[in-house]
């Protein structure tokens, strides 16, 4: 009896819920626009189940939901769950830059990184997220920046060689090549270790990286994923689990060798003896030396945000430069001015300041393809947005692809074209139109980081070689695996580049 009594009151409430939920995605509905929805499914059932499928549903140029509904839209996932898509730049500034966001909460949906990333700086919120930000931050110091320098370069140049073999030799897929070289600068900037990636590209971190977001992309919309016990009887939450095996194992290796080393008190080399990790060995949290669980999900968080996004970003923006022969000749032409023809360029953290040309190309590869295409906030208090009061709670998505590729934003979005943000053109820009780093408390904290790594890298590349179009690829197949990717990977020619000065 008093199972079944129990029993009845549990299916009561769950109804209760569900009709409570039912109504506000009414309410959403009738204020947003949006697709019409299945009562069960809800958006799910009209969306294809496949990466390169879902960002063409929300974000093709001509037929995406962005271009037929408009700016904000609700998206309705299964069990009637609302997560409010916002792009238009006003309404993204009250969110992004409420005084309150540093105690902003992450959208419910990144939660689904926490059994990899933990708690660490990119899902941790409130006074946790601000004790570790107020520890990492003077990482990122200029001095410290200008020692990594000098890292990347050393890399960039390991790059270069490799290539050389690709020289006139047909297609290649140029992501495999970039990703090896973010992950070696990361490791041997950020950590201290030094890992060789580039020279054994079979490396398993990697490959593990690209299925996991790949599986926690499906997870967004997956009906049962909401439920842990039953998500790890699906293939993905059985193949999940392996590959956080891969993951955390690789990441525990390195903290390993770091303490070791530092035990030893021998650094690896003059341009690592302050880094990331160093700074959280050395550090007390709470008053106490950090826990290795700690230590752990900053070092994920940073392998992950500093490695996957820049490799994107570099791909994309190589991609974009071979298409356009006239936008990489006068690129070319800014470095050759300063550089000569030398091949055996040393570029400084200062001197970077000054390629103002390469400073506009790196911005526009960075709108067109964004590495991060959304992100997304759980509502701390009530929000109007759109004129409507949307409560505290609500999960909402900021598509940084859709607010970049808005024509409203960005006139013919589709065209590369680095002129945009030459000076002259970008007054009367909405400042939260452009947020590939995002913006406010919470924005990266690796933004200076990344720019450096990708200038210095593209700078390298465009004095040594000439970046053709592929011949087989017309254009990559964009989808959206927490970072902006291709499935068929990046593709573009190189021919030894042509001096003329
Ligand atoms: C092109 C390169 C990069 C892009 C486009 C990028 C973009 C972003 C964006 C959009 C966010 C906000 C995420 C959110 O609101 O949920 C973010 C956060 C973050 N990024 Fe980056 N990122 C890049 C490179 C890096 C690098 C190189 C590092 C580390 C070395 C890094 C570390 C982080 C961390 C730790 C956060 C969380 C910050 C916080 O919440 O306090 N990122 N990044």
């Amino acid at each position: 009896m008093i199972v079944l009594t129990f029993f009845v009151v549990a299916v009561i409430y769950c109804f209760a819920v569900l009709y409570r939920r039912k109504q506000f995605v009414d309410l959403m509905l009738n204020k947003f626009r949006a697709p019409s929805t299945d009562p069960l499914l809800g958006h799910v059932a009209r969306i294809p189940p496949n990466s390169p499928g879902i960002f063409k549903t929300f974000f093709d140029s001509k037929e995406g939901w962005f271009r037929k509904y408009g700016k904000n839209i609700a998206l309705i996932r299964p069990l009637y769950d609302v997560q409010l898509f916002v792009s238009n730049p006003a309404d993204v500034e009250k969110i992004l830059a409420n005084p309150n966001s540093k105690t902003a909460r992450k959208a419910d949906s990144y939660f689904d990184l926490e059994a990899w990333l933990g708690t660490g700086l990119l899902l941790a919120w409130g006074e946790k997220w601000f004790q570790r930000r107020k520890i990492i931050t003077p990482t990122f110091h200029f001095n410290i920046l200008e020692q990594f320098t000098e890292v990347m370069s050393k890399q960039s140049d390991i790059l270069v060689q490799k290539l050389k073999p690709k020289v006139n030799a047909g297609d290649i897929d140029i992501y495999l090549y970039t990703t090896l070289f973010a992950l070696d600068v990361i490791c041997e900037t950020s950590m201290g270790i030094p890992i060789d990636a580039q020279s054994s590209p079979d490396s398993e971190y990697v490959k593990a990286v690209k299925e996991i977001t790949l599986i926690l992309q499906r997870r967004f919309f997956s009906l049962v994923s909401r439920w842990q016990f039953l998500y790890d009887l699906t293939p993905d939450g059985r193949r999940e689990k392996e590959l956080l095996k891969i993951l955390h194992g690789f990441t525990d290796s390195v903290i390993l060798q770091r303490r070791e080393q530092l035990l030893q008190k021998k650094p690896t080399d003059k341009a690592t003896k302050m880094n990331f990790l160093d700074m959280l060995l050395n550090s007390t949290m709470n008053g106490k030396p950090p826990s290795n669980s700690d230590i752990r999900e900053e070092v994920d968080t940073f392998m992950f945000e500093g490695h996957d996004t820049t490799t994107s970003g570099i791909a994309f923006a190589l991609y974009q430069l071979s298409q356009h022969k006239d936008i990489q000749d006068r690129l070319y032409e800014e470095l050759a001015d300063i550089y000569g023809d030398t091949n055996h360029m040393e570029i400084t953290y200062k001197q970077l300041a000054d390629l103002r040309y390469l400073d506009m190309v790196v911005k526009e590869a960075l709108r067109i393809r964004p590495s991060v295409p959304l992100i997304g906030r759980r509502l701390t208090e009530d929000t109007v947005i759109d004129g409507v009061n949307v409560p505290n709670g609500t999960n909402i998505i900021i598509p940084i692809y859709a607010l970049h590729n808005d024509p409203d934003n960005f006139p013919n979005p589709q065209k590369f074209d680095p002129d945009r943000f030459d000076p002259s053109q970008t007054e009367g820009r909405h400042p939260f139109a452009y947020v590939p780093f995002s913006a406010g408390a919470r924005n990266c904290i690796g933004q200076k980081f990344a720019l450096i790594e990708i200038k210095l890298v593209i700078a390298k590349l465009i004095m040594h070689y000439e970046l053709l179009p592929a011949t087989e690829q017309k254009s990559p197949i964009l989808q959206g695996d927490i970072v902006l990717k291709s499935a068929d990977g990046i593709c573009l020619r190189l021919a030894e580049r042509k001096r003329n000065k």
